[in-house]
C-alpha cells in the first residue's frame, strides 16, 4: 500500500525561521516559490546574471541574488533549474556554499539517479516531485487546491529530512491533494516513462497522427483540429473528475462502443512492446546517457526539432482559432 500523506500529516512551522532558496524562476520555479511565500515562508531566487527570468522574480516582489549568494543565505536549497544544467550549477555554484544542516532539495530525480551530483554525507537530500506543468500547479493553489507530489528521501543527515519535505510540500499546496512517499529511483523512471509514453509524447504524437490522417483523407483542418487536440481537454475533464468509467458514462453509447473496438487496434500489441522498450531505456540509463550527449554537443537534434514541430499545421489552425475564444486565456510560446 503506497503511504500518502494529507494536510494533518505535515507541520508547516518546520519552515518558519529558515529561508529557501529556489534556484531558477521558470516553470517550477516561480510556482514554488509563489505558493511557498503565500504559505508564509521567507523565500529567495537564486539565478545568474543575464537571465531573462530576474527582473520577472524581483517585479514579483521576490529578493534575487546570483545561485552563490542564495545557496549562502539559505537553509533550504531548492534545484530548479533544467536536469542538464543542474550538475555544472551544482559543482561550480552550490557545493562550494553547502555546509552541514542544510537541505538539498530536488523537483525530480534525475541527477541523483544518474549519479550527475553526489552530495557530501553532512547534508539533507531530498525530493517534492509535483506530478503536475508549474503554471498549473500555480493555478490550481489560488484556487485552494493543490497537485499531487511525490516524496523521497536520498539522506537524512538531520534525522528530520522526512518531516521538513512534508513540511515544504505542504507549503506547495501538494498535501492538499496527496504526496505520496517514494524513492529517488522509482520517481525518476516512472517520471520519465509516463512523459515520454503518455503525458507528452504519447498524447502528442497521437493527435498529430490522427490530424494529418484527417486532413490526407481531405477533411478540413479545423475541423480535424476541434475533434483531435481541442475536444480532448474536454474528454480529459471527465476522466480526471471521474475517471475511464465517468469518460464513458457522458460520451453516447456509440462513442462508448468505438472505443472498446477501436481503441485496442490503435493502441496494440506493437504499441505496448515499444513501451516496454522505452522503459527499459530509462532503467538501464541508456536514455539519460544519450539525453546528456545532446545537451553537450549543444542540443543540435532537439533544438532542429523543436522549430520544426512549432511549425506542424496543427499549430497554425490552433492559434487562428484559439483566438477567438477568448475565455481560453489563450498562450503564446515566449519568444527567445
Ligand atoms: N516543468 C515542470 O512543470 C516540471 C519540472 N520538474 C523539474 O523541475 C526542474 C526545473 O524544471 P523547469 O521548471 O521545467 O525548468 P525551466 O526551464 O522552466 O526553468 C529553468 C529556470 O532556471 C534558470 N536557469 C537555467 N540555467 C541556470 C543556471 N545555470 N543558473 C541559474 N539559473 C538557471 C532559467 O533561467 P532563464 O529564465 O534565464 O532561462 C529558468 O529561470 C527540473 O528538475 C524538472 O525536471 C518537475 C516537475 C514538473
Ligand atoms: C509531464 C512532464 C513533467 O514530468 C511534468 C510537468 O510533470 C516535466 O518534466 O515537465
Ligand atoms: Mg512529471
Ligand atoms: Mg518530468
Amino acid at each position: 500500500m503506497a503511504r500518502i500523506y494529507y494536510d494533518a500529516d505535515a507541520d508547516l512551522s518546520r519552515l518558519h525561521g529558515k529561508r529557501i532558496a529556489i534556484l531558477g524562476y521558470g516553470s517550477q520555479g516561480h510556482a514554488h516559490a509563489q505558493n511557498l511565500r503565500d504559505s508564509g515562508c521567507d523565500v529567495c531566487v537564486g539565478l545568474y546574471r543575464g537571465s531573462k527570468s530576474w527582473e520577472k522574480a524581483q517585479a514579483d516582489g521576490f529578493p534575487v541574488y546570483e545561485v552563490p549568494e542564495a545557496v549562502r543565505r539559505s537553509d533550504v536549497i531548492m534545484m530548479l533549474v533544467p536536469d542538464p544544467a543542474q550538475p555544472a550549477l551544482y559543482r561550480e555554484a552550490v557545493a562550494p556554499h553547502l555546509s552541514p544542516g542544510k537541505t538539498l532539495m530536488f523537483a525530480h530525480g534525475f541527477n541523483i539517479r544518474f549519479g550527475q551530483i553526489i552530495p557530501p554525507p553532512d547534508i539533507d537530500v531530498s525530493m517534492v516531485a509535483p506530478k503536475a506543468p508549474g503554471h498549473r500547479m500555480r493555478e490550481v493553489f489560488r484556487e485552494g487546491g493543490g497537485v499531487p507530489a511525490l516524496v523521497a528521501v536520498h539522506q537524512d543527515a538531520t534525522g528530520q529530512a522526512l518531516a521538513n519535505a512534508l513540511a515544504y510540500a505542504k507549503g506547495l499546496g501538494c498535501t492538499r491533494a496527496g504526496v505520496i512517499e517514494t524513492t529517488f529511483t522509482e520517481e525518476t523512471e516512472t517520471d520519465l516513462f509516463g512523459e515520454q509514453v503518455v503525458l507528452c509524447g504519447g498524447v502528442s504524437h497521437l493527435i498529430k497522427a490522427a490530424f494529418e490522417t484527417l486532413i490526407e483523407a481531405g477533411y478540413q483542418p479545423e475541423i480535424a483540429y476541434f475533434e483531435c487536440l481541442h475536444e480532448l481537454k474536454l474528454i480529459v475533464d471527465l476522466m480526471y473528475q471521474g475517471g475511464l468509467s465517468y469518460m464513458r458514462y457522458s460520451v453516447s453509447d456509440t462513442a462508448e462502443y468505438g472505443d472498446y473496438r477501436s481503441g485496442p487496434r490503435v493502441i496494440d500489441d506493437h504499441v505496448r512492446a515499444t513501451m516496454k522498450q522505452i522503459l527499459e531505456e530509462i532503467r538501464s540509463g541508456a536514455f539519460a546517457e544519450e539525453w546528456i550527449e545532446e545537451n553537450a554537443k549543444g542540443r543540435p537534434w532537439f533544438n532542429a526539432k523543436r522549430a520544426e514541430e512549432r511549425k506542424h499545421p496543427i499549430e497554425e489552425v490552433g492559434r487562428q482559432l484559439r483566438a477567438m475564444m477568448p475565455w481560453l486565456n489563450p498562450k503564446e510560446v515566449p519568444a527567445g
